[in-house]
């Protein structure tokens, strides 16, 4: 199967490495500075001890797309997705499946209005890394855990063959009936990890040392889950217990993805992340208090590096 991976930033860059190193037949579309970056230093991931390993990758640039690939995983940012999608539509034809690993669910209608309800899987990734200014991509330890799956019935071969591809690889990669309850999943524990440590500019460890921190996350979280529960993909009892636990670990170094943008000045994912979700709310009749601090707190923020 050959597989092309959307960015080698700090999930595309680590997922597309962890597969080549397993002998999986990968490229990645990168742009030029990616294309030079990557021949001179090569793929660069940092473990949590600061030993650096070197993946040696394939890249190619748009300009020089010119077949379909078996499968495309896609880990751009939410505010990169329609450029992206201009750019990798000559690596899909009518077997190609598109996998996505952002965050949210905002992005799913976009890919499926370009390639089709058949060619689109849901995709999450619970993985903790970060592209440093230097190109190598941090990686910061914890659980990691990937699922896909068809957002519609039919293609069992399909999908046997894409797991194939993408399992034993060197993370968990599990194929999911599921997906869409996943990633509702996954958003409200994004959305509940980025409120609790963007309004605070603090790790969970730091919210929850000091008096009402933990009652402040446990609510933040509370109002995500009542936003998914109103939209019929109530949490299930393990990622109700895995939120509740992540965003109340004492000492716990935990950021989301948008607080880390945030700290180091970049554009964030606000609005694919927090404003999304508060519009359902709105639109369901659920009140979104802390959530929708966070919503115009970061697009403050977004309006002043915009
Ligand atoms: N980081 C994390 O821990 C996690 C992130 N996610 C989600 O994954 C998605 C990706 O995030 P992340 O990997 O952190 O983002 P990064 O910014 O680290 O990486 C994105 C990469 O995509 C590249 N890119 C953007 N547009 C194109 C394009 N048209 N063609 C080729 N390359 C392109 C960028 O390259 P360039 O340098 O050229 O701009 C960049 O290297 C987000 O939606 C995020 O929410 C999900 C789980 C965990
Ligand atoms: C899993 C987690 C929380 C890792 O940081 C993530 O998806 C993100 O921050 O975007």
């Amino acid at each position: 199967m050959h597989i092309l991976v959307i960015g080698a930033g700090a999930t595309g860059g680590y997922i597309g490495a962890r597969l080549a190193q397993a002998g999986r037949d990968v490229t990645f579309l990168v742009r030029p500075r990616r294309a030079d970056q990557l021949a001179e230093r090569g793929l660069r991931i940092r473990r949590p001890d600061g030993a650096v390993e070197r993946v040696d990758v394939r890249t190619v640039v748009r300009e020089r797309l010119d077949e379909p690939f078996d499968i495309v995983l896609l880990a751009v940012k939410a505010y990169a997705l329609p450029a992206a999608i201009k750019d990798f539509a000559k690596a899909v034809g009518p077997r190609t499946t598109v996998i996505p690993f952002l965050n949210g669910l905002g992005h799913i209608d976009a890919l499926v209005a370009a390639f089709g309800p058949a060619n689109v899987y849901g995709g999450v990734l619970y993985l903790a890394t970060a592209l440093g200014d230097d190109g190598d991509i941090g990686w910061l330890g914890g659980k990691e855990e990937m699922r896909y799956g068809p957002l519609t019935d039919g293609d069992d071969d399909r999908a046997r063959q894409v797991h194939e591809a993408l399992s034993g690889a060197g993370f968990p990669a599990e194929l999911s009936g599921t997906i869409e309850a996943d990633m509702w999943e996954k958003w409200v524990f994004l959305a509940s990890l980025t409120t609790v440590t963007c309004l605070t500019r603090g790790t969970i460890g730091d919210v929850n040392a000091v008096p009402g921190g933990k009652e402040f996350a446990t609510a933040a979280g509370e109002e995500a889950t009542a936003v998914a529960t109103a939209a019929g993909f109530p949490p299930r009892p393990e990622a109700a217990q895995r939120l509740l636990g992540t965003l109340t670990a004492p000492g716990a170094p935990t950021t989301s993805s948008v607080y880390r943008d945030l700290r180091q000045g970049r554009s964030l994912e606000n609005d694919a992340i927090i404003g999304d979700l508060v519009r359902r709310a709105r639109k369901l009749d659920v009140a979104t208090p802390l959530l929708t601090a966070t919503d115009v707190n970061l697009a403050v923020y977004q309006a002043s590096v915009a």
